[in-house]
């Protein structure tokens, strides 16, 4: 039973048989996706190398309505860009996105420059805020030839993350458009439950929404290793190998000071950066990429034994793993001075940092062992910020990929949407 409080988008209930739904488009869904931290593995994931990532209490929140004007409309307030085109013009993309009943599949090279030929990017172009468009244009198009229909919609996408700082804004955004969209497609149900302010789908709808959203990955990072949507979609803390995802039971309640250097980067550069190194030396950085993996397994181990006995050992070992990792990532040359600052601040108050993410820039994360002096804590915030950083404590593992109720979201992101309400057609 739906509760009278959700706003629904389209509702598909399954009733009696496999196959028979009652579909009923009304008005709005709004869902939200993580952000996450990677803990220990970023760029060796990419290699196929272990990675321990969170998910952030920070969301994209997502709002989507069927609608009869015929057109698309995708506002992106984080991106000042509010775009909108004809689904007939949409149509004209059908030979690149045919009708097609296969599951998702990679973004072609064709596709990819059918899009940017269709949104007037050119080919070369770096800009990775064209980027958001063409994964949406991507997804979009791909699930309607899919399921055969290309809806008139409305989607408003807002974020607390900040953007291309190493916190997988991409993998939030992308989540929460796959969920959305197929949602609109009624390829997964509307989830509400009565008295619930928020929900979540099956274990098989979060397979479905997480591969699509990786799609949407490959058109931001080029070549995502996959672990970023993966905690957008399922949340929680994970470890993640080789496409193989495990939930880390019984983690620690990490207390993290996170810190964006503001230095702007692009992911997808930072990534294949390190594969030409590695390309270039390989006997020089695979036992690098070696080490971070068994960097990643030892920290799953520490967090283990921190939950079953705690001691002041076990955050002296995560401090030292920091603290060799940071290093690593300088090796595949993804530092930056801005990171380096970082570190040194953090060090001269005697707390061990590593950067989070791509690099390059950034964010970096901080340790706090919980019997830390707040008044340290307070000191190394109040020089990062006079280096201009800006930074908020944390804490580690947030819900994945959720449908809610308006009425129950923060009164910051009602009036965001509220904002938005009218936008022009
Ligand atoms: N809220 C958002 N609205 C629109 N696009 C977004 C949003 N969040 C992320 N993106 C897309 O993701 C890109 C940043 O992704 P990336 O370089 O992988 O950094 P990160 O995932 O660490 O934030 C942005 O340039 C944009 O294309
Ligand atoms: C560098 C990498 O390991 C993580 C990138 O994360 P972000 O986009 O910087 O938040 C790439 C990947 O796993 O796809
Ligand atoms: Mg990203």
């Amino acid at each position: 039973m739906v509760r009278k409080g959700w706003n629904l988008g389209s509702l598909v209930c399954r009733v009696g048989s496999p196959g028979f739904y009652l579909k009923m488009l009304a008005q709005e869904s709004i869902v939200s996706s993580p952000g996450k931290v990677i803990l220990h593995g970023e760029h060796a994931v990419v290699h196929g190398k272990v990675a321990l990532a969170v998910g952030l209490n920070l969301r994209t929140f997502l709002r989507i309505r069927c609608s009869k004007h015929g057109k698309v409309l995708l506002n992106l307030p984080n991106l000042g860009t509010c775009l909108n085109w004809e689904v007939a013009t949409l149509q004209t993309l059908k030979t690149a996105f045919p009708a097609d009943s296969d599951g998702p599949k990679s973004p072609s090279p064709e596709q990819i420059a059918a899009l940017k030929v269709f949104v007037g990017i050119a080919s070369e172009s770096a800009d990775t805020e064209n980027l958001a468009v063409l994964a949406f244009l991507y997804l979009y198009l791909s699930i309607g030839a899919k399921y055969r229909a290309l809806p008139s919609l409305e989607i408003i996408v807002w974020s607390e993350l900040p953007t291309g700082a190493g916190l997988g804004s991409s993998a939030a955004y992308n989540v929460s458009m796959a969920a959305a969209l197929l949602m609109a497609h009624g390829a997964v149900g509307f989830p509400a439950q009565e008295e619930a302010e928020s929900a979540r789908w099956t274990a098989e709808e979060l397979n479905l929404i997480n591969t699509w959203a990786f799609q949407g990955e490959k058109i931001i990072h080029g070549n995502p290793s996959g672990v970023d949507n993966a905690v957008g979609t399922w949340g929680g803390a994970l470890r993640y190998h080789a496409g193989k995802i495990t939930s880390l039971e019984r983690v620690p309640k990490l207390r993290i000071l996170l810190t964006n250097t503001k230095v702007p980067r692009s992911t997808k550069l930072l990534v294949a950066g390190v594969k030409d190194k590695v390309l270039k030396f390989p006997n020089i950085l695979n036992p690098v990429l070696s080490s971070i993996d068994a960097i990643s397994q030892e920290c799953e181990r520490v967090l283990k034994e921190v939950n079953q006995n705690p001691s002041a050992d076990c955050y002296t070992v995560l401090e030292e793993l920091f603290d060799i990792n940071q290093h690593h990532l300088n090796v595949l040359g993804v530092g930056h001075p801005s990171l380096d600052r970082l570190c040194q601040v953090t060090a001269s108050h005697g707390l061990h940092s590593k950067l989070t993410g791509a690099g390059g820039g950034g964010c970096g994360i901080t340790l706090l062992r919980p019997d830390v002096d707040p008044a340290v804590v307070e000191a190394a915030k109040q020089q990062l910020k006079a280096c201009g950083y800006e930074c908020w404590e944390t804490h580690i593992g947030a819900p994945g990929i959720s449908l809610h109720v308006f009425s129950a979201l923060r009164e910051e992101v009602q009036k965001v949407f509220q904002t938005f309400e009218k936008a022009e057609l």
